[in-house]
């Protein structure tokens, strides 16, 4: 049986072959569903949400109308990751993504960790959206119809409410969704999509009909610092095509799909980002858009004198936000799902529900557990962690890249980054450099994580691993019959 390189102990390697033919075994196969625009919305899904309707804003206030190329940069920096994300769903369709990646060429213990990381970028950031989703929701109801739900169920405790309802809420509605199907979900999110594609096409064409070029001087206050300071920020804005390859296994054709829908995502919405950009700066001074919880509401209504602008796009960011916890909490059903298939968590909860085709009672136990935290926690730090998080992750599928050309040449590769290794190291460096723009406290907490999950991994994932059980002569978990019982 050749599921590892041979390599021993915490380093062993899962074998690229093995990891395609198990998503195959029984009660463990995933429905293949997926086509080319759904996935290529999943990314937008992911991708469009607080980063553009908020954290310009603050890009704008750090760089100046200079911003504009912030959005530049940070799209470059994405590019190179994306290329190797795309290199490497398309070689190894199987979910759960950079960490089942790294599985295959690092070994067990870092897949862990990274898979681990994974957990922080995917599963708490999305308790954060969450709370980000209750508080646009009250903006909306507020500027259209001049209510707003009560702080006690509206608020965190630590922000002076008793629960958040709302983040509760669309996270609960989201799991139940999720576990109705795979296909209904990207419909769902293909409407979404639309919605805010629109909201913002609304906002660039009303920004340029009442362009003006007052705004552009002085061009960079801060010079090239501000430029890069703002795009370690706005980062935050492009994640999310990376989300499209933790669903590679549902790909109808992963070969051709998922490279077009990773890069793909990402080229739209650059466009849409830096035309949102130049519009924004176009009708209002970076001080009006650093001043404002809504710098693209605030820019319609004080430079083309749109008062009921506020209304759009409150409702266009509830609705983007609601697909990126859409995209985001799928990704992280579908990385915890690979990390259980393959032992390193409890094996049972990998179990594909029979008439949906989903993994419906680990996306249960994941949507109760993010639905309590989003209810209680208020988590405006997490931006920071999840692009620390984020950025990691590049940094390992990027190495991940180079490593499987080393290890395995002769894989067959549908979809290859152009002038490997050159691009993925620029990736790596693009990745370390925004990292290192990060706060010290930042770094702190991310290394606690790292710690914490070290210690999980001790104490369950070694003890419990399939591929360390199949190496020490045990069954291997796809040839145990009913009898045997469950792997635990
Ligand atoms: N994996 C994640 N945590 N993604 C967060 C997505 C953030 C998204 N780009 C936004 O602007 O809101």
């Amino acid at each position: 049986m050749a599921t590892t390189s041979g390599r021993p102990g915490i380093f062993a390697v899962r074998d690229v072959r093995s990891l395609i033919t198990e998503t195959a075994e029984e009660g463990q196969g995933l429905k293949k569903a997926v086509g080319a625009t759904h996935l290529t919305a999943m990314g937008v899904g992911a991708i469009i949400g607080t980063g553009i309707f908020v954290v310009i804003g603050e890009g704008a206030g750090i760089a100046g109308p200079a911003v504009i190329l912030s959005f530049v940069l940070a799209a470059v920096a994405c590019a190179f990751s994306a290329l190797s994300y795309a290199e490497l769903a398309s070689s190894i369709p199987v979910a759960g993504s950079a960490y089942t990646y790294t599985y295959a060429t690092l070994g067990e213990l870092v897949a862990w960790i990274i898979g681990w990381d994974l957990i922080l970028e995917y599963g708490v950031s999305v308790a954060a959206i969450a709370v980000g989703w209750g508080g646009n929701l009250n903006a909306f109801l507020d500027s259209a119809f001049g209510v707003a739900l009560p702080d006690a169920i509206a608020k965190s405790p630590e922000d002076g409410g008793v629960f958040n309802l709302p983040a509760v809420f669309v996270v609960l509605a989201i799991t139940f969704l999720l576990i109705r199907g795979v296909t209904e979900s990207a419909r769902v999110n293909l409407v979404m999509v639309a919605v805010k594609l629109v909201v913002l096409l609304f906002f660039i064409v009303v920004a340029f009909a009442n362009f003006g070029t007052g705004n552009f001087q002085p061009f960079a206050p801060e010079g090239v610092d501000g430029v890069t300071a703002a795009a370690a920020v706005i980062f935050f804005a492009y994640i999310g095509f990376d989300a499209v390859s933790t669903g590679s296994e549902e790909a109808k054709q992963p070969a051709r799909d998922l490279p077009l829908a990773i890069i793909g995502s990402l080229v739209i919405c650059t466009i849409f980002y830096v035309l949102t950009a130049v519009g924004a700066i176009g009708i209002a001074s970076p001080e009006q858009l650093e001043g404002s919880d809504a710098p693209l509401a605030a820019a319609l209504d004080q430079g083309a004198g749109i008062s009921w602008a506020a209304a759009v796009l409150a409702l266009g960011a509830v609705v983007a936000i609601t697909s990126v916890v859409l995209v985001i909490m799928y990704g992280q059903t579908r990385i915890f799902f690979a990390m259980c298939r393959d032992g390193l968590l409890p094996q049972r909860l990998a179990q594909v529900n029979q008439r949906y085709g989903t993994p419906a009672r680990l996306t249960l136990v994941l949507g109760v557990l993010i639905a309590i935290l989003a209810a209680l926690v208020p988590l405006s730090e997490i931006v920071k962690l999840v692009n620390i998080g984020t950025l990691f992750a590049f940094v390992l599928v990027n190495i991940g890249v180079i490593v499987l050309r080393r290890t395995r040449p002769e894989m067959p590769r549908p979809y290859r980054v152009p002038w490997s290794p050159v691009l993925p190291i620029l990736g790596i460096a693009f990745a370390i450099y925004l990292m290192s723009d990060l706060p010290w406290d930042t770094w702190v907490r991310f290394v606690v994580w790292l710690v914490i999950g070290v210690l999980i991994y001790w104490l369950y994932g070694y003890k419990h691993s399939r591929l360390r059980r199949e190496q020490q002569g045990g069954t291997p978990g796809w040839a145990r019959t009913p009898e045997d019982g469950d792997p635990q």
